[in-house]
C-alpha cells in the first residue's frame, strides 16, 4: 500500500503534473525527502518562494496542465501568496502544497515557529487565493479529498492548495483515484452551441475575441478549426497575447484599443456579433476600448459558463462548447475569411551605432526569430511587455491582467524546466531587482536562458503615469557585471549594433544563461506602452 507521500505524488503525475518547484523547510523535509527519492516527479528547488509559485505558475501554462508549488509552513506559505494570487486572476492551474504541524504539535499548548495569528492562519489566507481546498489530515479520506480538489484544478484552471501535516507523510493509504469529468447538459450544450451559431451566421460583421482560457484547457487548434469554418477572424486580448501562434491565418492581431492597431480596433468594435472565448473582461483588456462592450452583442464563454445577452448557460466546459460549435459551423452560409489584420511588426533592424530605443528591441528580436526560429518567451510587467506586442505572435506567458512584477526570471525558468525549451526572457531593471537572481539556480539545472533586461535605471512605467515624481529614478546595477558571477554570462549593450551581436551570440552559446543588459533612456518608452499611456489618459479626461 502507498504511502500518502507517494500517493499523493503519483495522483499529481495522474492528473498532468510533470515537475514540482519548491523550497523545502522543517514542516514538509519528510515529504520533501520522498519527492527526491522517490522521483516520481523531477523537482526543481528555487531562491526564494515568489519565484517558487511563478515557476509553477508559468510551467503550468506552457503545460496546460498543472503546475506544482512545494513549500514549508508559514513563512514559505505566506510568501507564495502573490505568486499564488496572480495565478488566481489569470486562470493558471497551480496545486499549492504547504508543510504544516502534525497532530501533537499542534495541541502542545505552544505558539509554533513559522506560526502567525493561529495554526490554521495559514489555511484562511490561502482559501482566499484558491478554489478548492483539502487539509491531509485523515489517511483513510486523503485521496478522495486529493482527487476533488485536483479535479477542481484542472476543470476551473485554478489554483487549489493543499495542506500537509508533516506527521502524515508515511501514513498508509489507498492510491489517489481520477474522478471523472464533470460534464454539460447535452440539451443544455446543444441549444446554447445553436444560440451562438445562429447568431454568428446572421450578423453583419463578426469576429472571435480569445484570451488566456483557451490556452489553459489546450483548444487553441480547435479554435483555429472554428474560425475557419465560420470563415470569421480571430483577434486576441493584450492578456490573450501569444494565443494561437500556429495559426497565423486567422488570428488578425491583438486588441489593444486605442493602444493598438485601427484595423483590429474597426474589427472589434464595429462588430454586431462578438464570440469572446476565454476572455477575461478586464481593466487591461478593455478599459481602453473607444466602446464598452454591448451585452446585447456579446457572447462570453469563461469559467465554465455562457452569457449571451442577459441570459446564462451554466457548467458549459470550454471545450465541450468549441467541440459543439465546430458541428453546427460548416452547415450554414460560410463567410469569406477575412484577410488578416494590417499588423506591421517593426523589422530589419539597422545595426548602427545609434542608441537603442524600445520598440528596436522588438525589431531585433523579430529579426532574429525569422533567422534562428522562435522561443517561448515571458515577460514581466513594465515596457517590456508591451514591446512584446509589437514582436510577432510567440508563445507568451506574462502577467497581463494581474500586471504583478517579479513573474518574468522564474516564469523563464519554469518555462525552462516544463518544456526542455530554450525561453526568451524580457524584463525591466526595476522587476529584475525582485526576482532576477533565481537566474544563479540555472547552473544547477543545465538552464539556458537568453534574458534581454531593459535597463533604463528607472521604474519607467511609472513615470510615463506621474513624470513628475523623482521616486522613479532607479540607479545604474551593472547587471551585466553580476552575471558571471552567478553562472551565466553577461554583456552590457547601447547601441544598435551591440544589441542585434550580442543577440546572436546569445543564441549561439549554450549550457549557461545569457544576460543582455539593453541600455535605454529614461523617459522612453515603446511606441506601444506611449499609445496604452495616451488612450489611458484620454478615457479618463472623457470619464472625467
Ligand atoms: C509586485 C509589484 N510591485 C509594484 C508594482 C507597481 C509597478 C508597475 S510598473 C513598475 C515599474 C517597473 O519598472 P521596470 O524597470 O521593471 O520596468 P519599466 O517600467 O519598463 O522601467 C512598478 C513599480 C507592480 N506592478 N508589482
Ligand atoms: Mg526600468
Amino acid at each position: 500500500m502507498p504511502t500518502l507521500a507517494s500517493a499523493l505524488l503519483q495522483g499529481l503525475k495522474d492528473h498532468g503534473a510533470r515537475e514540482i518547484f519548491g523550497i523545502p523547510g522543517d514542516f514538509v523535509l519528510p515529504l520533501y525527502k520522498v519527492i527526491e527519492e522517490s522521483n516520481i516527479l523531477p523537482h526543481y528547488e528555487l531562491s526564494h518562494e515568489p519565484g517558487v509559485g511563478f515557476a509553477a505558475d508559468a510551467a503550468a501554462r506552457y503545460h496546460a496542465g498543472l503546475g506544482v508549488a512545494v513549500v514549508t509552513y508559514g513563512a514559505g506559505a505566506f510568501n507564495t501568496v502573490n505568486a499564488i494570487a496572480g495565478a488566481y486572476a489569470e486562470r493558471s492551474p497551480v496545486v499549492l502544497i504547504a508543510g504544516a504541524p502534525g497532530a501533537r504539535e499542534r495541541s502542545s499548548g505552544f505558539m509554533l515557529h513559522h506560526q502567525a495569528r493561529t495554526v490554521d492562519t495559514q489555511f484562511a489566507v490561502l482559501k482566499e487565493v484558491t478554489c478548492d481546498q483539502a487539509v491531509l489530515n485523515d489517511a483513510a479520506t486523503a485521496p478522495a479529498e486529493i482527487a476533488r480538489v485536483l479535479r477542481s484544478a484542472r476543470e476551473r484552471s485554478l489554483p487549489v492548495y493543499i495542506e500537509f501535516p508533516r506527521d502524515m507523510v508515511a501514513a498508509p493509504c489507498e492510491e489517489v483515484p481520477v474522478l471523472p469529468r464533470t460534464e454539460a447538459d447535452p440539451d443544455a450544450l446543444a441549444e446554447c452551441a445553436d444560440e451562438i451559431v445562429a447568431r454568428l451566421k446572421t450578423a453583419k460583421s463578426a469576429a472571435i475575441i480569445v484570451d488566456i482560457e483557451i490556452r489553459r484547457y489546450g483548444v487553441e487548434e480547435q479554435v483555429a478549426q472554428l474560425a475557419r469554418k465560420l470563415g470569421l477572424p480571430v483577434v486576441t486580448t493584450f492578456m490573450g497575447r501569444g494565443l494561437m501562434e500556429n495559426a497565423p491565418d486567422v488570428v488578425a492581431g491583438t486588441y489593444l484599443s486605442a493602444a493598438g492597431d485601427e484595423s483590429i480596433n474597426r474589427l472589434v468594435e464595429d462588430a454586431d456579433a462578438l464570440l469572446l472565448l476565454g476572455v477575461i473582461l478586464s481593466d487591461t483588456n478593455f478599459a481602453l476600448s473607444q466602446r464598452v462592450l454591448d451585452p446585447r452583442h456579446t457572447m462570453l464563454a469563461i469559467d465554465r459558463e455562457v452569457r449571451i445577452g442577459h441570459h446564462v448557460y451554466h457548467e458549459m466546459p470550454l471545450e465541450a462548447l468549441i467541440g459543439a460549435l465546430i458541428a453546427r459551423a460548416g452547415t450554414g452560409r460560410t463567410r469569406k475569411a477575412l484577410a488578416r489584420g494590417a499588423m506591421r511588426y517593426p523589422r530589419d533592424l539597422k545595426a548602427d551605432d545609434t542608441a537603442i530605443m524600445p520598440s528596436d528591441i522588438a525589431a531585433a528580436i523579430n529579426d532574429l526569430f525569422d533567422k534562428h526560429g522562435p522561443m517561448p518567451m515571458t515577460a514581466d510587467i513594465g515596457d517590456c511587455l508591451f514591446t512584446a506586442m509589437e514582436i510577432e505572435n510567440t508563445a507568451l506567458a506574462a502577467p497581463g491582467y494581474y500586471a504583478g512584477m517579479g513573474f518574468g526570471v522564474p516564469a523563464g525558468i519554469g518555462v525552462a524546466a516544463a518544456t526542455g525549451r530554450r525561453p526568451l526572457i524580457l524584463v525591466g531593471d526595476g522587476a529584475f531587482q525582485m526576482t532576477g537572481w533565481e537566474l544563479g539556480n540555472c547552473q544547477r539545472y543545465g538552464l539556458d536562458p537568453i534574458v534581454v533586461l531593459f535597463n533604463n535605471c528607472s521604474w519607467e512605467m511609472l513615470r510615463a503615469f506621474q513624470p513628475e515624481s523623482a521616486f522613479n529614478n532607479l540607479s545604474d546595477w551593472h547587471f551585466a557585471d553580476i552575471a558571471k558571477s552567478i553562472g551565466g554570462h553577461g554583456e552590457r549593450v547601447a547601441t544598435r549594433r551591440q544589441l542585434v551581436e550580442a543577440l546572436d551570440a546569445a543564441v549561439k552559446r549554450r549550457g549557461k544563461f545569457s544576460l543582455v543588459e539593453v541600455m535605454l533612456p529614461r523617459g522612453v518608452t515603446s511606441d506601444t506602452l506611449a499609445r496604452f499611456v495616451s488612450g489611458f489618459k484620454a478615457a479618463r479626461e472623457k470619464k472625467a
